[in-house]
């Protein structure tokens, strides 16, 4: 990282000229028409070095962008010195400046290719052992609740970081899962959330598994508190307790001293991110669901995809690749947003989990040297799974104002082939054809000669699609463990070269924490109006409202 302002690099100016220059003679079906070899020239396979069996495929051909455009951007990467610092990252240097941490989620899942320098790294095989130990203990039934019975339910209390990694990957590998376990995982803080998982859970045969990195996260330690009082509440003794909480943290002091012994405590390093620490003990409750050989082969997938980041030239590298076009929309498109648009069911949390992924290590206007940035940073992460969006907001997507730059995801294969795959044939022709019509579109012309010549030229125009709008697509031959991890390792990676070349600091979270505060102060406030100080007009009438019906 230059530690200029991105748009300060020479192919930053020079990317300004070309959009300036071709931003509506850039026309998609006149790209594809010109060279038949399109395609083929956008689109680059990825098979793990480790496991050929582990492969991606990215079309980015349907994006509005020439080889002038890519070489440009590359040229961009290079500016701004992405691939050193993505050397330092892996070698364990502290990038992250603010908190003076090394970045290390890659070694959470190295399996000794790369040599890392940083206290604890040499303590992740540890871990996993006892992860691996305890998820087969419980999984076997050999590890008892308090009367003696198998656990057949486990509870995640933990949020953001510690709730949605698990959540996304124990949805998407569901077909891996030991069908007589069932996992919930509690994460708000309205009692209504662990209110209604407690209805389903029999304390003899459940096991709280408490995640949190910092174990003072206010939600999750209240959650955690009121499942030991409600498991309490039927086993009495608390010597009970340690067969049923386990605690996935990086503070053994507020582990032990919330009552979980440090037996049962799986270790993380502060050199995790929250929203990068799935790979770690925090995927305690996704190795007790798929089973520790499963855990294993996502963190294999995913460090398959950490090599290719690491060794593959940059024209050939996906998660630059993914990262340079997302630039070009974001900062010179003007997009605002993009839409993770997975056609498997089974990822219909994958857009939720990159909320926090990209949103809270991009979502920054301030640079690592201080300095206010002049440009676009992180983009508004959304999306649902297919074929559901399709009901939903692809109005907007096909014939809105706003450019919506969309990743389109999909298995050539399903787990599900009920009517000999009529199922999945259907949920392909849509994932083919949404790309195709957002690309195109239908003109004026090619509507008028459907409806015929008395159509109101009012109706023709609004059934025409202007086309145009880009997007990625990505395929793979069935949604494995290993191909999960490879593909949420592409897209973290992504997050990592975007923020280096915004020259931001992409793993810290400082705007997380003004409104904790104000909480905790309003918290305070909440008795009686008298009560109620320092506040705007808003704020104060809102609470007031609050206390006209406040019962207890
Ligand atoms: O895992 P914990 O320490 O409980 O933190 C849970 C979450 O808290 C905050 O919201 C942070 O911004 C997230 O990055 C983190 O994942």
């Amino acid at each position: 990282m230059s530690g200029r302002l991105a748009s300060e690099y020479s192919s930053w100016k020079k990317l300004q000229g070309i959009y300036d220059s071709q931003k509506s003679t850039l026309v998609l079906k006149d790209l594809f028409t010109q060279d038949p070899e399109r395609f083929a020239k956008f689109s680059k396979d990825y098979i793990s070095k480790d496991d050929p069996s582990t492969t991606l495929f990215l079309d980015y051909s349907k994006n509005l962008i020439t080889q002038e455009v890519i070489d440009t951007l590359l040229g961009l990467v290079r500016e701004a010195e992405v691939e050193s610092y993505r050397d330092k990252m892996f070698a364990g240097e502290h990038i992250n400046t603010s908190e003076d941490r090394a970045v290390l989620h890659v070694a959470l899942r190295n399996f000794n290719d790369f040599s890392i320098q940083e206290a604890g790294a040499d303590e992740v095989a540890g871990v996993l052992e006892h992860m691996k130990q305890f998820s087969n203990a419980v999984r076997s039934g050999e590890w008892k609740g308090y009367t003696g019975k198998n656990i057949t339910t486990i509870v995640n209390i933990g949020i953001g970081g510690s709730d949605l990694g698990p959540v996304m990957v124990t949805e998407a590998l569901k077909p891996y899962s030991k069908r007589d376990l069932t996992a919930h995982f509690v994460s708000n803080i309205d009692g209504t959330h662990i209110a209604e998982i407690l209805r389903l859970c029999d304390p003899e045969r459940t096991l709280f598994i408490i995640a949190s990195k910092t174990f003072t996260t206010q939600e999750t330690i209240t959650n955690a508190e009121s499942a030991r009082e409600w498991f309490l509440s039927s086993a009495g003794d608390k010597a009970h307790v340690a067969k049923h909480f386990v605690a996935l943290s990086t503070n053994t002091k507020a582990v032990t001293a919330f009552g979980i012994s440090s037996d049962n405590m799986f270790q993380f390093w502060d050199w995790v991110g929250g929203r990068y620490s799935l790979w770690s003990a925090i995927g305690l409750s996704i190795a007790l669901v798929i089973g520790y050989d499963n855990f294993e082969q996502l963190l294999k997938g995913a460090h398959g995809m950490d090599k290719h980041f690491k060794e593959t030239p940059l024209e050939n590298n996906l998660p630059v690749l993914l990262a340079i076009i997302g630039i070009w929309y974001n900062d010179f498109y003007g997009s605002q947003t993009h839409a993770l648009l997975p056609y498997d069911q089974y990822l219909h949390k994958f857009a939720d989990y990159f909320q926090q992924g990209d949103m809270e290590s991009n979502g920054k206007f301030i640079t690592k040297n201080g300095h206010r940035v002049n440009y676009e940073t992180g983009p508004i992460i959304w999306g649902a799974s297919g074929t559901n969006g399709q009901h939903s907001f692809y109005q907007l997507v096909h014939q809105g104002t706003k450019l919506i730059p969309a990743d389109f995801i999909a298995p050539a294969t399903t787990h599900n082939p009920i009517a000999h795959s009529k199922h999945h044939r259907i949920l392909l022709s849509n994932f083919f054809a949404q790309p195709e019509a957002l690309a195109f579109g239908k003109t004026e012309e090619e509507v008028r000669k459907e409806l015929g010549p008395n159509a109101s030229d009012t109706l023709v125009k609004s059934k025409v699609f202007e086309g145009n709008r880009p997007s990625n697509s990505i395929m793979f031959p069935l949604l494995t463990p290993s191909t999960l991890g490879a593909l949420i390792a592409l897209y973290e990676h992504k997050i990592f070269v975007q923020g280096v070349i915004w020259g931001i600091n992409s793993f810290d979270q400082m705007g997380v924490e003004l409104g904790k505060v104000l909480a905790k102060n309003i918290l305070a406030q909440l008795e009686k109006p008298e009560d109620v100080k320092g506040h705007d007009s808003s704020t104060t009438g809102l609470i007031h409202y609050y206390q006209k019906f406040r019962k207890e």
